[in-house]
């Protein structure tokens, strides 16, 4: 392990020169550079599973396949040095960052993968084509890289779970681990794109985290009404521990409360984020909502506002100024 900055391979020659000891494993963590602390968390991760013996791999580049609009790929922000630096302090022993013409020699690939349905819903809808070059460029840097085991954040949840899906599918024999959202102590989600928000922009960015949050903290209220409502059903010895308490008449009003509105329903989770970002949206410098959806996080197709059970992923994205943002929060509907 080093501390020193990673080695830095250029081409695919010299990644694949790269000394690989005996049964040590390889794990590779890809990025499109200006490397932050969501990114160290990655390799950190990824050091931590291959342990000390092991090999990490950082890749940094930015595929143009995935961008849309021209002005987003050209002032995508690119600084290699620093990234080697930071990948090195991380425990990253190599970063592969190839040009564009050794990644594509001779043009756009005319072999793609295609994402499927999963790829075409929300960020795949607001970026039509995005996933198809997203996996397309991960096929590619997992055949050059070869690991046992590639790293990538929640935060780009619909990424992960067609990255997971391509895998399962197309039988790639890797271990894919996601990494929990890595975030600024007032709750923003870091990204390479937070650098291109002016002040005022950023503190109206924070209503995306700021709406997951109220989703959640509904849905823990409406749990914690339940969990009580169920402590002075009949036959429950907990109730009379609760008369005792004093806590009899709390507890029978919940009771009340939760069996009038039996479950935590979808509707209701979505609607306590969506008055957060409604309220964003009338500042002076407005959030634009791309979308707010709450989505089974297998297909991330939408629940119906009557689900009141499983798992699902509260996501959105939105624009403040010119940058575009994503977020997203996992939950546990139910009582
Ligand atoms: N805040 C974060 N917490 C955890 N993982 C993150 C975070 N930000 C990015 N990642 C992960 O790092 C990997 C590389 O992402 P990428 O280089 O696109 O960074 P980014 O900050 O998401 O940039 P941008 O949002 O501008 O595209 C992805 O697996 C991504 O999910
Ligand atoms: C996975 C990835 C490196 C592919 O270009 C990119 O989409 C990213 O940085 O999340
Ligand atoms: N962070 C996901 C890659 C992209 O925005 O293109």
């Amino acid at each position: 392990m080093t501390t020193a900055p990673a080695t830095l391979l250029p081409t695919a020659a010299a990644l694949h020169a790269l000394d690989r000891p005996a049964g040590a494993r390889r794990a590779v963590v890809m990025t499109m550079g200006a490397l932050h602390d969501g990114h160290a968390t990655l390799i950190r991760a990824a050091r931590d599973a291959v342990g000390p013996g092991g090999q990490v791999v950082a890749t940094v580049f930015v595929n143009p396949l995935q961008f849309g609009e021209a002005a987003d790929l050209e002032r995508y922000p690119r600084t290699l040095d620093a990234d080697l630096a930071v990948a090195g302090r991380a425990g990253a022993d190599a970063v592969f960052a190839p040009s564009v013409d050794e990644v594509y020699p001779g043009g756009d690939p005319q072999v793609r993968i295609t994402a499927g349905p999963m790829g075409e819903r929300l960020e795949g809808a607001a970026r039509p084509g995005h996933f198809d070059g997203m996996l397309t460029v991960v096929a590619k840097l997992l055949h050059l890289t070869r690991p046992d085991e590639a790293f990538y954040g929640q935060k780009d949840a619909q990424q992960l779970a067609l990255i997971r899906r391509m895998a399962r599918d197309l039988n790639f024999g890797v271990g894919i681990t996601a990494v929990p959202t890595v975030r600024d102590p007032d709750g923003l989600a870091l990204s390479s794109r937070n650098r291109f928000l002016s002040p005022g922009e950023r503190r109206t960015a924070l209503a995306l985290s700021r709406a997951l949050f109220a989703a959640r903290d509904r849905l823990a209220a409406q749990q914690a009404l339940h969990a009580r409502a169920h402590a002075v059903q009949p036959g429950n010895d907990r109730a009379a521990g609760l008369t005792r308490l004093g806590e009899a008449r709390l507890a029978a009003d919940a009771q009340a409360v939760a069996l009038a509105r039996p479950a935590v329903e979808a509707g209701a989770v979505r609607a306590a984020a969506q008055a957060v970002l409604d309220e964003a949206a009338g500042e002076p410098v407005p959030l634009h909502l791309d979308y707010l959806a709450l989505v089974d996080p297998a297909d991330f197709t939408e629940l119906p506002d009557d689900r009141a059970e499983g798992e699902a992923f509260l996501v959105v994205a939105a624009r403040v100024g010119s940058t575009r943002l994503i977020d997203n929060i996992p939950l546990n509907l139910g009582v």
